[in-house]
């Protein structure tokens, strides 16, 4: 066995240090340690219990208690009435979301939102996905039989209707629906970050590969008025595509096309595509597949952007390396990819000057675009 680095040992001293408990006491008394002390003990209370403040969280959005107050600030007594909870219970849930700066009180006994409760409100997708993760929880309960067992045995591999069947183009409209209008719930918040990093302004038409029922395209279309754009994604989420570009008034300039891209050609015609969170949903053969396809469809110094989470990012890794792999094994395929791994992958499909665009939020998606060259193309 290789011995340790001059770094292995240190950190073992550091290890050692922190594990003892006569040095915790001591940190936890000592005047000038005291506050780190505190920080790191609050930080590990919060990973011990964060399932149970999320819980917490659960509940208020159930019972639609933070649009209920951002109307108008109520009384214990009227809550209780409103959210049909027992008066006690009311005010025990009262105290906990003030307890995580959910909720506040205001004057005359009314309790109002609290900061967080606040930026909730003017994150409707964040609420949608803490409904979602009522399931996500359910295949989370035996962590360590999810690690060992086979992938996507659980209940959101069941939800994501295309990671699992042969066939998914054959899917009905009652297996993409939910998460669908999950998709297009939490959108807003991916297409804001897109948009900052990067302009569609110079390109003439965007293919958008799992668009989803269109709301990146009708924001991108939002802001780009010449821009043409072309929806690809399975049959049955493609008719709600249409449907979005009817109601958004834009149907003369959008266009949702029903196909898989695991065996139907991708439209062309395109000077862009984007993958907004699609590559990350599936192994890398498929992957390696899509992107040979993308490449074809597109023409010479054509761009792909991808927007997903990455992984390895130190601002995001308990985002990416923690959440979403854990999301993703149950969900059964795919993972979350550092940005190397997918610079090989673009690589072998045959895509150069490949950048990783840092966006302002980076909690879901983070950017990298690439460019189409003929030269070098792996065909293996
Ligand atoms: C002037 C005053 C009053 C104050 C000034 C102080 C100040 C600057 C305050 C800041 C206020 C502010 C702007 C707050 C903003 C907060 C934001 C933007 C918070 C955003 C939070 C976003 C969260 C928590 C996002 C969660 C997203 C989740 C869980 C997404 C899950 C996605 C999934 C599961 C996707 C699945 C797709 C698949 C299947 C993997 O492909
Ligand atoms: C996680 S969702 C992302 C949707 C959208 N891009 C967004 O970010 O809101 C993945 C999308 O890829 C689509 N998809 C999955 N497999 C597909 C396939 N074989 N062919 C076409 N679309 C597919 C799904 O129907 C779904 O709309």
């Amino acid at each position: 066995m290789n011995s340790l680095s001059l770094r292995d040992r240190l950190l073992g001293w550091r290890d050692s240090v922190l594990s003892n408990p006569r040095f915790q006491r001591f940190a936890a008394v000592f005047p000038l340690m005291r506050p780190v002390a505190r920080r790191r003990a609050a930080a590990m209370f919060d990973l011990v219990a964060g399932f149970v403040y999320s819980q917490i969280l659960l509940a208020c959005v159930q019972l639609r208690l933070f649009d209920l107050i951002a109307e108008r600030p109520a009384t214990v007594d009227e809550l209780s009435v409103r959210c049909e909870l027992p008066r006690e219970s009311m005010q025990m849930l009262l105290d906990a979301a003030i307890a995580l700066k959910l909720v506040q009180p205001r004057s005359e006994g009314r309790y109002g939102l609290g900061q967080l409760g606040a930026e909730l409100c003017g994150n409707r997708g964040v609420l949608a996905m803490v409904e979602h993760h009522a399931m996500l929880y359910r295949d989370l309960a035996d962590p360590v039989a999810l690690l060992r067992g086979p992938r996507g045995g659980g209940e959101l591999a069941a939800y994501w209707a295309y990671v699992r069947g042969e066939r998914p183009a054959e899917l009905g409209a009652e297996h993409v629906a939910s998460y669908t209008a999950l998709m297009a719930a939490s959108q807003p918040m991916i297409a804001r970050e897109v948009l900052h990093v990067f302009s569609f302004g110079a390109h003439r038409c965007l293919l958008d590969v799992g668009g989803g029922d269109g709301s990146f395209l009708s924001a991108v279309a939002a802001q780009t008025p010449e821009l043409r754009c072309i929806l690809f994604d399975l049959p049955a989420v493609a008719a709600k595509a249409a449907d979005r570009f009817r109601t958004n008034g834009l149907a003369e300039r959008a266009t949702a096309i029903g196909g898989s891209f695991r065996t139907d050609p991708l439209p062309e015609g395109a000077d862009i595509v984007s993958l907004v969170r699609v590559i990350h949903d599936h192994d890398d053969e498929v992957v390696a597949a899509l992107l040979r396809a993308v490449h074809s469809a597109l023409p010479e110094r054509g761009t792909l952007l991808i927007a997903e989470p990455i992984a390895g990012l130190s601002r995001t890794a308990s985002i990416s390396d923690g959440y979403f792999a854990f999301y993703l094994r149950a969900m059964g395929t795919g993972k979350a990819r550092t940005f190397e791994h997918l610079r090989s992958l673009l690589e072998a499909a045959g895509f150069a000057e490949i950048k990783l665009h840092l966006v302002p939020m980076p909690l879901v998606a983070s950017v990298i675009t690439a460019t189409k060259t003929s030269k070098c193309v792996n065909l293996a």
